[in-house]
């Protein structure tokens, strides 16, 4: 099993008057998605690089596994836990697949199974090998080159994913088309995937949990989207998740997320479009005059929705 435990993680750089990471502990389940939210500065990343080893923890454990990160070899480890940055760090001298080859090389498989694994994880990130396997990474655009950056941190098809503002550097619409096909890429593969943003939007329209940090790496609280949404735990998270209006905010949590009863098909119900959102439900009810939708194989009801917008008027 792939879980993540933190448990009183201090990391305390040289030379500075205050921890960059002070005494955090968190639970992340295998195959979750769990993104650390929080303004610059607040530590985020050095939190997630204690996971990998980049950063060595001052005091605490990190359990990978049930088992002390400390204790695996770093390369154990690299196999383990795929990364990907904001800057990419494709290589420019190096085809597209070379690239996506790199961690397949290092593990000592032979050339023919690393290029068909290259081939089939440029299809997994929707680029077509063929066009694309033996071009260098200046012959792509952002996007592009970001996807690569997806694929190849999935080339040893590790358990766990850290993805630091893996999308930071693209222009919105990029953005939200590579948050939607990262999304689907999730849905079927299900790791454990730490993901460190500084946009809350992100945060809510990605996360299975969110962590919403504040300085040095302190949590303010740790829970689905939905929940933060609906009830921030302190005036810092409400402030954070602050800027939308209600209704704005049911635009960004996926309908999958609510919390739902089995459906009958025998009810007849409308059914939302996949992939829509709390606010879809809501416009598809009111549409059809009913008070319950299906959403996959549940179905949600209007008065679920009704308490996210009321908790956010009542406060
Ligand atoms: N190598 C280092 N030496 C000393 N201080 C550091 C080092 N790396 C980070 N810091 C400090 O630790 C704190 C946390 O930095 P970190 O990069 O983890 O924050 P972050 O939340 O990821 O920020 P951002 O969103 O801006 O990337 C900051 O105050 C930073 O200046």
């Amino acid at each position: 099993m792939s879980d993540i435990k933190l448990v009183d993680v201090t990391k305390q750089y040289e030379g500075q008057p205050q921890p960059a990471v002070d005494a955090v502990s968190l639970d992340i389940a295998a195959g979750e998605l769990v993104v650390f939210v929080g303004p610059s500065g607040c530590g985020k990343t050095t939190t997630m690089k204690m996971i990998n080893r980049l950063i060595e923890p001052t005091s605490g454990q990190i359990l990978l596994g049930g088992a002390d990160v400390m204790s695996i070899e770093p390369n154990e480890l690299r196999r383990h836990i795929g990364y990907v940055i904001q800057q990419i760090g494709l290589f420019p001298h190096m085809t597209i697949s070379e690239n996506i080859q790199l961690v397949p090389g290092l593990l000592g498989w032979n050339r023919d199974r690393s290029r068909r694994r290259a081939d089939e994880l440029l299809d997994l990130v929707g680029l077509d090998p063929a066009a694309y396997r033996d071009r260098y990474p200046r012959q792509l655009s952002g996007g592009q080159q970001q996807r690569v950056g997806v694929a190849r941190a999935l080339a040893a098809d590790p358990p766990v994913m850290l993805m630091d503002e893996p999308f930071g550097a693209t222009d919105p619409i990029t953005r939200e088309r590579l948050q939607k096909e990262f999304l689907r890429l999730q849905a079927e593969l299900r790791k454990t995937i730490v993901f460190v943003t500084h946009d809350f939007d992100e945060a809510v329209k990605l996360g299975d949990r969110i962590a919403v940090l504040k300085e040095r790496s302190r949590v303010a609280q740790y829970d689905t989207p939905a929940r933060i949404l609906a009830a921030p735990a302190d005036d810092y998270v409400a402030s954070f998740a602050g800027s939308a209006t209600a209704i704005k905010r049911l635009a960004l949590i996926p309908a999958v997320r609510l919390p739902g009863e089995p459906l009958d098909e025998r009810d007849g119900l409308p059914v939302l479009e996949r992939g829509g959102s709390a606010r879809d439900a809501l416009d598809l009810m009111v549409r059809r005059g009913t008070s319950r939708v299906a959403v996959g194989d549940r179905t949600v009801d209007f008065a679920m929705i009704c308490a996210l917008l009321e908790d956010e008027h009542g406060r």
